[in-house]
């Protein structure tokens, strides 16, 4: 596989059908770079946690191949998933427990984990989602955003560099969303990959700088969030000038060669190809045109994916 050495995830045909002939997962080709944030987005029951699952080793893929941190799969998960770190379905927590306490709990049931630097990682992994000053706290306690961070401290129990989460802010109230997507961005800038799915559009968009689209078990589009905007070259950034000049604006913006221009009431729209919207503000204010809004609207990863898959998608939660 190529570039493996520059991508946390590689996927090569990989391949999931189910006893009774369902197709999961199609001929997945991922291509992960390390360093991204990676928001692997698709509707509900397009196959993420499907491909998930085989990344991680839990459910074996019936064909392709995939490597983990540059290392072939399933022969080098001892190698490679101790520096994985994983939240797929929720840790189950004690309520009555601290969160310190479920730490514990639920590290000392892993294996793979010395119990001799216990105290010390939880310590670090508390500290990392920001609950160190709420570690003796009971559980049942802990607003669904803090929750959720234990949750993500509990896949932290380790040095990472990479860290899965499956849907990290369902059902997660908005304060809690911004809590968990604060986090992503802050481990994500410590140097450690993130591959994060969702369902949500506007959540990847804020959180990720790369994403990969899923439709069905098929891959329909990957690359970085600017790549994939480029992909709707329908879609170009469209300048919106709100001006009671609207005949005067109208010729100025032909006049820079701009195309697509519309008059209607009280604004003109206009297709802004490679021009800069400052300059588009000075040639309307040197002509006189009484500018009282100017707005450029660039096309969002919505367009970018109806123009792809012909569908919608949830854009809120
Ligand atoms: N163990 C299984 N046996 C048979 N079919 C399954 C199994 N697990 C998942 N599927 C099917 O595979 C498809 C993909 O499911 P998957 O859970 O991977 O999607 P998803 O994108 O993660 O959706 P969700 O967000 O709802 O989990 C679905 O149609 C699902 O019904």
């Amino acid at each position: 596989m190529t570039g493996a050495g520059d991508h946390s995830i590689v996927t090569r045909g990989l391949t999931k059908r189910f006893r009774g002939g369902q197709v999961a997962v199609d001929d997945l080709h991922l291509s992960v770079p390390r360093g991204s944030v990676f928001g692997f987005l698709g509707p509900n029951g397009s196959g993420k946690t499907t491909t998930i699952r085989m990344l991680l080793g839990l459910v074996t893929p019936t064909g392709g191949a995939w490597e983990l941190l540059g290392t072939p799969m399933p022969g080098g998960i001892p190698a490679a998933l101790p520096r994985v770190g994983a939240l797929v379905e929720g840790p189950a927590f004690y309520p009555y427990l601290s969160g310190e306490a479920n730490l514990r709990r639920y590290d000392a049931v892993d294996p793979a984990a010395d119990p001799r630097t216990a105290a010390r990682r939880i310590a670090l992994a508390l500290e990392r989602v920001g609950l160190s000053a709420a570690a003796r706290k009971r559980y049942r306690a802990y607003s669904l955003g803090m929750r959720q961070r234990l949750a993500i401290a509990a896949a932290l129990l380790g040095p990472r560099e990479l860290l899965v989460l499956d849907e990290p802010t369902n059902g997660l109230d908005p304060q809690g969303t911004r809590e968990v997507r604060a986090l992503v961005k802050e481990i994500a800038a410590d140097g450690t990959t993130v591959f994060v799915s969702s369902h949500l559009l506007a959540e990847v968009e804020q959180m990720c700088t790369h994403v990969g689209v899923m439709r069905t078990g098929r891959l329909v589009a990957q690359g970085s969030l600017d790549e994939l905007r480029e992909l709707s070259s329908g879609e170009a950034a469209v300048v919106r000038v709100e001006t009671p000049d609207t005949a005067e604006a109208a010729s100025v913006l032909a006049g820079l060669g701009l195309t697509g221009v519309l008059t209607g009431d009280g604004e003109v729209t206009a297709e802004l190809g490679a021009e800069a919207p400052e300059r588009v503000t000075a040639a309307l204010v040197a002509a006189g045109v009484a500018v009282r809004g100017l707005a450029v609207r660039r096309p969002s990863l919505e367009d970018v994916f109806v123009g792809l898959t012909g569908e919608g998608f949830d854009v809120d939660g």
